[in-house]
């Protein structure tokens, strides 16, 4: 159920009836940003996304769905733990904003008058220009913000409005298959970009953007979103300051956080305290945008809408599965971050192990976020603790391939001569529960190696009694049926089966039932990080990571990197764009496994 912290909520309160149920709370008065009325949905995701964008939105909220059946009588659930931000800022001189954008003691929120602001914290940095513009750009372009809403892209560099603007404007574009007036768009969006230079350390700075979006809000019901896109050792600063100066008073305030979400279990435990010093747990959006990846939301329409997956979905006729990870670059540019975190961390203990629990979850009571992610949990909880036997790490080095050369990683000048972080890893791992018992996830995950690909493939077991064996090239019970998920590049499902070569004999052969999205859709595939921002704008936690998921993710990786960092275990050096190291085959083979990456028909 969405809430909304209120400043005005008091006069929302004394509006609603008094009601016999145990999780409601007729009392007045119920202000402060330690009680929270719990509506129907939030009121935005009626009232402010345009009719065009919501009508292709799922509506994975039975709440959302009661409110629109008119069904909408709002209870209120006090919240078990007092905020300290509220008594922080209380404390604080008041920032009273100008006079034309005091802020009325009331609202009806029927009447549309709510404004979205979106602040990009970083806003110089890479995953801003790449990434968070171009997304909110695109969400704009599709008629999915809000009527209201404004962009302010915050960080340390000096610019201007019109500097950001030029800036962002360099990497926005256009859907391929919807270019019709996109200039004119682009021209619309960027007159609602602002920028405020500050420090990410400052109260007094992002007091100032407080003001400025005040201004921009021209007294409408404020929601604000902040987007930390910056790196980790400043997270906790930058979230003190946007909470004190900067949060909305009397509509939502949302902090969407980059991983790395800390480095083991510790100090993400530590990260998690620190947020909550300031935030509640449900204005927190931890982001994986693995989670936003077509494909990945996919991958439960697939399994819990065909009856043909989901009886099949169990140890009982499936052998194992693989997450696959490559890219065929290495880490330049980034080598700084990535010392200190690896491939593990970078891309297993979150992008995979985030797939694998969707993968492997029983079907939920609903498709409510809470729903989801606690079967998600559940799954992450029944894993097997990984053992160092069952990992094999390995780094890229320099290779001369067609007269070029490619470097090494340690050869990047941020990262050490002597490092042992691996930029490959593979796993085995395991859920020990009564659906999964025994059957291997394997994981792999590679930097600088010959191909960029993620997908998932699931090897299912033999056919018993062996009928067609004669009338088959090799052998039958390796020629199994192979479920493929390619979540990028070119995103397609794809199953392999073995049937009859057509003509009089019978030979038998295998081939691919196919469903390639370029060929069946012709609509471009929005962006992971398009669909994230939209939940997060619409409150739709689904797709963010719940502390307890996070705890749990940690506590399967934490051991096996600490014990790889202790005994200083050295990688398998492997060529760069090339398949990786071998030892990710002696572990396949230990379980029986062979990647099914590899080999002529993939
Ligand atoms: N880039 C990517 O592809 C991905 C990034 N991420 C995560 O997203 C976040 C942002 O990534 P990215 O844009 O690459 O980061 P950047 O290194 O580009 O940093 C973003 C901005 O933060 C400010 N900044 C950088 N270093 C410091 C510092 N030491 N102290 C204070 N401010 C600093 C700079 O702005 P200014 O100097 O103007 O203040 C910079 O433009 C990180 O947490 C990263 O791990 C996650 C997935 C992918
Ligand atoms: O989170 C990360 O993801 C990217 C890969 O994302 P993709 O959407 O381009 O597949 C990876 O390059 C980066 O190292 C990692 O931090």
């Amino acid at each position: 159920m969405a809430t909304l912290s209120s400043a005005s909520c008091f006069s929302y309160a004394t509006q609603l009836p008094s009601s016999s149920s145990p999780n409601s709370v007729s009392q007045a008065p119920i202000c402060g940003h330690n009680q929270r009325i719990a509506l129907p949905s939030d009121p935005q995701r009626f009232h402010s996304a345009k009719i065009s964008c919501q009508s292709n939105r799922r509506s994975s909220n039975r709440n959302a769905v009661r409110m629109q059946d008119g069904d909408a009588a709002p209870a209120i659930t006090p919240v078990e733990n007092e905020n300290p931000f509220k008594k922080l800022k209380d404390n604080l001189p008041p920032t009273s904003p100008p006079e034309e954008t005091k802020v009325p003691a009331q609202f009806d929120f029927n009447q549309n008058e709510s404004t979205v602001t979106i602040t990009v914290v970083g806003a110089s940095g890479d995953l801003a220009k790449k990434k968070i513009f171009p997304a909110l750009f695109a969400l704009y372009y599709e008629d999915c913000l809000p009527e209201h809403f404004t962009v302010f892209g915050y960080a340390r560099t000096k610019m201007a409005d019109a500097e950001l603007r030029t800036m962002i404007s360099k990497t926005l574009t256009c859907r391929i298959d919807k270019r019709e007036n996109c200039g004119e768009k682009m021209d619309q969006f960027l007159e609602r970009c602002f920028y405020h230079s500050g420090q990410y350390d400052s109260l007094e700075n992002f007091a100032e953007l407080d003001r400025k979006m005040k201004g921009h809000e021209g007294g409408r019901v404020s929601n604000r979103l902040f987007y930390l896109s910056i790196p980790p050792n400043i997270f906790m600063e930058a979230v003190k300051c946007a909470s004190l100066s900067a949060s909305s008073g009397n509509g939502w305030t949302r902090v969407i956080v980059e991983k790395p979400f800390g480095r083991d279990s510790e100090s993400s435990a530590a990260l998690t305290r620190a947020l909550k010093q300031y935030l509640q747990e449900d204005q927190i959006f931890r982001i994986d945008h693995y989670l936003g990846k077509e494909l990945v939301e996919n991958l439960s329409v697939l399994r819990f809408s065909n009856l043909i997956f989901e009886p099949l979905w169990s140890r009982q006729y499936i052998r194992n599965v693989q997450l696959i990870f490559s890219e065929d670059f290495g880490t330049e540019g980034r080598g700084g971050y990535f010392d200190n975190y690896g491939i593990i961390r970078d891309i297993m203990q979150n992008h995979l192990l985030q797939i694998l629990a969707l993968f492997a979850m029983e079907t939920p009571v609903s498709l409510d976020a809470e729903d989801i992610r606690n079967e998600k949990v559940k799954v992450l909880r029944s894993m097997r603790p990984l053992k160092l036997e069952d990992v094999i790490v390995g780094q890229y080095k320099s290779h001369n391939k067609g007269g070029a050369t490619y470097p090494g990683y340690t050869e990047d000048e941020t990262v050490p001569k002597d490092s042992l972080t691996p930029t490959f890893a593979a796993a085995a791992l395991f859920i020990d529960n009564a659906r999964w018992d025994g059957v291997p996830f394997l994981m792999k995950a590679g930097k600088a190696l010959h191909d960029k690909i993620a997908e998932i493939r699931v090897q299912f077991r033999h056919v018993p009694g062996n009928l067609y064996n004669r009338n088959f090239g090799t052998v039958l019970d390796k020629a199994t049926n192979e479920l493929v998920i390619r979540v990028q590049p070119d995103e397609a499902i794809y199953l392999k089966i073995n049937n009859k070569v057509p003509g009089l004999g019978m030979r038998l052969d295998r081939s691919n039932l196919n469903l390639l999205y370029a060929a069946r859709y012709k609509k471009e595939i929005p962006d992971a990080y398009e669909r994230l921002l939209l939940d997060s704008i619409e409150g739709e936690r689904r797709l963010f990571i719940r502390s307890d998921e996070l705890d749990a993710a940690w506590s399967l990786f934490t051991p096996v990197l600490k014990e790889l960092e202790v005994k200083k275990v050295i990688p398998e050096y492997y060529p760069y764009g090339s398949r990786g190291p071998v030892g990710a085959h002696y572990l396949a083979a230990k379980y029986n496994v062979r990647w099914g990456d590899l080999g002529s028909q993939q």
